[in-house]
């Protein structure tokens, strides 16, 4: 398999975005045509760069407003395109991107823009020079891949095929299946992107919300395996257009990049079984369906501690060897770890997911790049796989039983109650939100679910839940608004009988985040709730939500440092996370 990006998808120079391409590990890179004019090296300079870097050079893109057009207009496309193969040639180039014309297009007619393309390849080929016609999904006439591929097979020129990009494809909910009834030897090129679900229009949607494959709501393992269904045998190259990535380090991008691409090629290979050909596969991981453990790191954690006394937990005794201490719940389980680290305020430092074999699991994480994490150990102590995620939390692949020894703590008391752990919500820094999403898709196997934004007294929060089929794992990641980082990260613990639980905690002096008033008479008139279960809600500081799946019913501690806990009950097989109630959450945390 070979890999390719387009300079496009990096910020920097063109010299920089090559660096990182090749850091990153790509065979090839797409030459967006602006970094190359921008730059202050010559061709041939960029060529030999190329060249020492292990890159070719792959793509010269785009030629705008080519076909459709009068005869006279056509004659300077051919002045025009005869320039940019000259520049190709200095470059050690053959195959440029033609996308549709968007701009002056005037003839509406298949054999006029054939024929035109068909002398663009002509004066294409006397260069050595390939073309490859790709429909943008808001060209002026042709807008669907069906009538480019049309075009160029009236045009019935070896010098000219067809450029597939996915994007263009799936934004306008065109089918993919027929790209399998393109000959293979026609299909010249093929770029890869994925996008959010929104609703806007494709131009603005194209040019600054592409995502990565995997990172967005598009199939693009079922697009991938139509394309090669057909056939296709060329580079797997990436072409997105994202105002984050303009901005973020290139390096790291081009890394999420690769990753994306070994995270599609393996799901693809996947659908595809026998078809799949030399596709790369990774070692298989199931989802884990239970956390193993959370760890919270601070230089003093007493504060978290006693909040965990409060809420039910037992202390579970003092590492053998490190500074940390571990409390107990039912299967939920926090290490405190008073290591001084990056925030001396209290913060999740560390994610441990029972995954059903942590090698494979961690064999994979590394074909993905993910950094590995080193913590020391002793002889006779578990070396915990781990890796860090991209806002930095570490995520361990580990299974309590076999730590769980190294801890001198006692029993834990029985407990009708015992909870466990519901979900862990991380906060994202903007520039790695759509990396976060990508990393736990690909490295853990978890499924994104739709995102979801929310209403706060500083600004929107922005979430997505990453979660296993059977809803053991849930992780929201949240974007918090501007200047709201480093605040608020969580986790919630799912008990049997959340009532009971916040009496009892409260009698061991547990204060819950307060409520107001207004809050409870909306339930009333929302859910149209009796009267005595409102007033213990409103007695306790409860939260209430109901679906057509169950009841949801919850509160939150104060908060200490970064973190605070959440404490839930499920009812039946409600499956959400409270989303009304985040507004109530967010104003009383700003109190
Ligand atoms: O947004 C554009 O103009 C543009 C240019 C080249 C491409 O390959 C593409 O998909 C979009
Ligand atoms: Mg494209």
């Amino acid at each position: 398999m070979r890999t390719s990006i387009a300079t496009v998808c990096l910020s920097g120079g063109l010299v920089q975005k090559m660096y990182a391409a090749a850091e990153a590990g790509f065979d090839a890179i797409e030459i967006f045509e602006p970094d190359l004019i921008a730059a202050p090296q010559s061709p041939e300079e960029i060529r030999a760069l190329a060249s020492r870097l292990g890159l070719t050079l792959d793509l010269y893109q785009p030629f705008r407003d080519a076909e459709g057009v009068d005869e006279a207009a056509f004659g300077d496309v051919l002045h025009r395109a005869e320039a940019k193969f000259r520049l190709m040639q200095r470059l050690g180039m053959d195959l440029m991107l033609v996308c549709s014309n968007v701009g002056t297009a005037t003839v509406d007619d298949d054999e006029v823009s054939a024929g035109q393309l068909r002398r663009l390849s002509d004066l294409a080929a006397t260069y050595g020079i390939r073309l490859a016609y790709e429909a943008l999904a808001w060209g002026r006439f042709v807008d669907d891949y069906r009538r480019s591929w049309r075009i160029v097979e009236l045009a019935d020129h070896p010098n000219v095929g067809i450029c597939l990009d996915s994007f263009h494809i799936l934004s306008r909910g065109h089918d993919p299946k027929q790209i399998e009834d393109i000959p293979a030897e026609k299909i010249f090129f093929l770029q890869l992107a994925d996008a959010p679900a929104l609703s806007m229009d494709v131009l603005s949607w194209s040019r600054h919300h592409r995502l990565f494959p995997g990172e967005g709501s598009f199939d693009l393992p079922a697009f991938l395996g139509h394309v090669l269904r057909a056939g296709y045998d060329g580079p797997l190259s990436l072409e997105v257009f994202n105002d984050t990535f303009r901005q973020t380090d290139p390096v790291r991008t081009a890394r999420q990049a690769q990753r994306s691409l070994r995270w599609l090629a393996d799901r693809t290979a996947e659908l595809l079984g026998e078809e799949a050909g030399p596709l790369p596969r990774l070692p298989e991981v199931t989802a884990p369906e239970a956390f193993d453990f959370v760890e919270i790191k601070a230089a003093d954690t007493s504060g978290v501690e006693v909040l965990l006394e409060q809420l039910g937990f037992d202390f579970g005794g003092r590492h053998r060897s490190k500074q940390v201490r571990l409390w107990t719940w039912g299967s939920a389980r926090v290490v405190c770890n008073d290591v001084p680290s990056a925030s001396p305020e209290p913060h999740i430092a560390a994610v441990g997911f029972d995954v059903a074999d942590s090698d494979p699991a961690a064999e994979r994480a590394a074909r993905l790049m993910a950094p590995p994490v080193h913590r020391r150990t002793y002889a006779g102590e578990q070396a915990l796989r781990a890796f860090t995620s991209p806002d930095g939390t570490e995520v361990f692949l580990s299974h309590a039983e076999d730590w769980i020894g190294e801890f001198d703590g006692g029993v834990s008391r029985p407990d009708g109650n015992a909870a466990r752990i519901d979900h862990v919500n991380l906060v994202q820094p903007w520039h790695s939100f759509d990396e976060a999403v990508l990393f736990y898709t690909s490295v853990l196997s978890l499924t994104p679910q739709p995102t979801q934004e929310v209403a706060g007294p500083a600004g929107l929060v922005r979430s997505q839940v990453m979660s296993s089929p059977a809803g053991g794992v849930r992780l929201p990641l949240n974007l918090l608004p501007n200047g709201q980082q480093g605040q608020a990260q969580h986790f919630a613990l799912a008990c049997r009988d959340i009532i009971e639980v916040v009496a009892a905690a409260r009698e061991r002096g547990l204060r819950p985040l307060k409520v107001p008033g207004n809050y409870y008479d909306d339930l009333v008139a929302r859910f149209g709730l009796a009267d005595d279960l409102v007033a213990t809600l409103r007695d306790l500081d409860l939260l209430y939500d109901r679906d057509a799946d169950g009841e949801y019913l919850h509160c939150y501690t104060e908060t200490v440092g970064e973190v605070f806990f959440e404490l839930v009950e499920r009812r039946d097989r409600y499956d959400g996370y409270g989303a009304g109630n985040a507004p109530v959450r967010l104003v009383s945390q700003a109190g």
